[in-house]
């Protein structure tokens, strides 16, 4: 089981208060004899049970000391690999703990590559695929829903799901077979009803599972959100003001921002990737109306936009225009400067906004944000604003293999109701039962391991 010895540097390459190289695999025990001494001068007497030890780390060739360390004895399977890991703690400095990993490379170990620990974690069957995937997610999440969404698939949860669909499927294959034995008509007549019933419940969990990767994906990878309207109604004000510091220059001049300006904030747990633009309008200026192309590309390519017109002011062809332009994305209408008296009431816009969402603010006094926060994520999240947590993180590779799963099943279910022959539908049975494993990484492929871990830090 035992594999050649991998080692990496753990920890984020940076100054900090300790760095840790960690080391896996059946000659991790031949390392620290080779790189570690106790305070004596000594060799640890490595035991068969975990253990912590200070002293020095050694650099192999010339025994001279790099640095004071901590090390840490897991011998398998009690570790986070299963096989025999030791971890050396040494003061968090970039030369220090590189060091620290040349001399375990020297002492016989190899460069893990991004992943590796975990993938070993994986093929020695201390977590599946989903979880192991899982592991990424919780290290990549960028607000506690997020962080909380990816620990409940990293303990499983999402993983039972998908073995319960499994099984029930697995149930409904064993009785199709049976009946493919003793083909009887009435026989065949009660299996194939089961296929049509069972097959269209299991569809109906899928369908529940793919909604909850949207959500996912939001959590993952955050919603690109683009602020537009034409220049000086305060877009970049209210970027200013949701993320609660003066990020983007603000000017009475319009045509102030002539670039994208992109920031990350968490919004009621939700991760937002806000993109202050350019104000759209007719110019002469070069320079502006680049900008102005990059907005309109930029509300094209967002998840949703935030559409701000001015309140104050008496509404303009070019609000309509945009009023327009935007109809059909998920938007919110952002009234701004609600803390001057008003030039124009939400009726007059009423043609144009389908029903979003309308939401009064001002970007200067940072009143009305709430709400706006609020109508973003009910945006993101649906009406149910169900919330995230209870979601599953589910990522691509996933939704695409359920939807696989779920187009199978459907097929079964339509041969089964029209009376087609049940070895037909026991090969699209086979085939989602494929689908459904790969999800939590049954059968799968040394490809698709790689490409999976591949992603993974250095380390991990
Ligand atoms: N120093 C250090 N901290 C870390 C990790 C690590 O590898 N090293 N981890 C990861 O990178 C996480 C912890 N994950 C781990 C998961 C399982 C086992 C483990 O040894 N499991 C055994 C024993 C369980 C027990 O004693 O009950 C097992 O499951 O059999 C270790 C670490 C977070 N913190
Ligand atoms: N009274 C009031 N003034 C505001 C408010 N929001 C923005 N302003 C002012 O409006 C002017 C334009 O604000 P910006 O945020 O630069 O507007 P913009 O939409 O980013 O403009 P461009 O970058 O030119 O497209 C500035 O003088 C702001 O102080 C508000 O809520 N109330
Ligand atoms: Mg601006």
């Amino acid at each position: 089981m035992q594999s050649d010895t991998i080692a990496a540097i753990s920890t984020a390459l940076g100054e900090a208060g300790i760095g840790v190289v960690r080391v896996s695999g059946a000659q991790a025990r031949d390392v620290v004899d080779r790189v570690f001494r106790l305070p004596s001068g000594r060799h640890a007497r490595l035991p068969e049970h975990r253990g912590l030890f200070y002293g020095t780390v050694i650099d192999p060739f010339e025994e001279r000391p790099i640095d004071e360390c901590i090390l840490l004895w897991m011998p398998g399977p009690r570790s986070y690999t299963a096989e025999d890991v030791t971890e050396l703690q040494v003061h968090g400095g970039i030369r220090v703990v590189e060091a620290v990993l040349e001399a375990v490379l020297q002492a016989g170990a190899r460069l893990a590559e991004p992943g590796e620990f975990t993938k070993r974690a994986f093929l020695n069957g201390r977590m599946d695929l989903s979880q192991a995937e899982a592991v990424m997610d919780l290290i990549r999440a960028k607000t506690d829903l997020a962080r909380r969404s990816a620990w409940a698939q990293m303990q499983g949860r999402f993983s039972e799901v998908v073995r319960g669909l499994r099984r029930r499927l697995l149930e409904l294959q064993a009785h199709v077979e049976v009946t493919l034995d003793y083909p009887e008509h009435d026989v065949e007549a009660v299996a194939a009803e089961r296929v049509v019933a069972v097959g269209q419940s299991l569809v109906a969990e899928i369908d529940r599972l793919l909604e909850d990767a949207r959500v996912g994906q939001i959590l993952r990878e955050g919603v690109v959100t683009t602020i537009a309207g034409r220049p000086n109604v305060g877009k970049s004000s209210l970027l200013n003001a949701l993320l609660r510091r003066e990020r983007a220059i603000v000017t009475d001049i319009p045509g102030t921002t002539r670039d994208v300006i992109e920031e990350y904030v968490n919004l009621r747990g939700i991760p937002f990737r806000l993109v202050d633009t350019a104000g759209i309008r007719e110019t002469e200026d070069v320079v502006e109306r680049i900008g102005v192309e990059r907005s309109r590309e930029m509300v094209v390519q967002s998840e949703l936009v935030l559409l701000v017109l001015n309140g104050s002011e008496a509404l303009t062809e070019e609000d309509i225009r945009l009023l327009a332009e935007t109809r059909g994305r998920p938007r919110v209408v952002v009234v701004n400067k609600s803390d001057l008296p008003s030039a124009w009431e939400d009726a007059e816009i009423r043609a144009w906004t389908d029903g979003d969402p309308v939401v009064h603010v001002s970007a200067k006094s940072a009143s009305g944000l709430g709400g706006l926060e609020e109508e973003m994520e009910r945006a993101v999240l649906g009406g149910e604003v169900r919330t995230a947590e209870a979601a599953y993180m589910t990522n691509a590779r996933q939704a695409d293999l359920l939807r696989r799963a779920r187009r199978d099943l459907e097929e079964a279910v339509h041969a089964a109701s029209v009376g087609a022959t049940l070895d037909v539908v026991a090969v699209q049975l086979q085939a989602a039962y494929g689908s459904l494993g790969l999800v939590i990484g049954e059968e799968a492929g040394e490809d698709l391991l790689d490409a999976i871990f591949s992603q993974f830090c250095l380390g991990k």
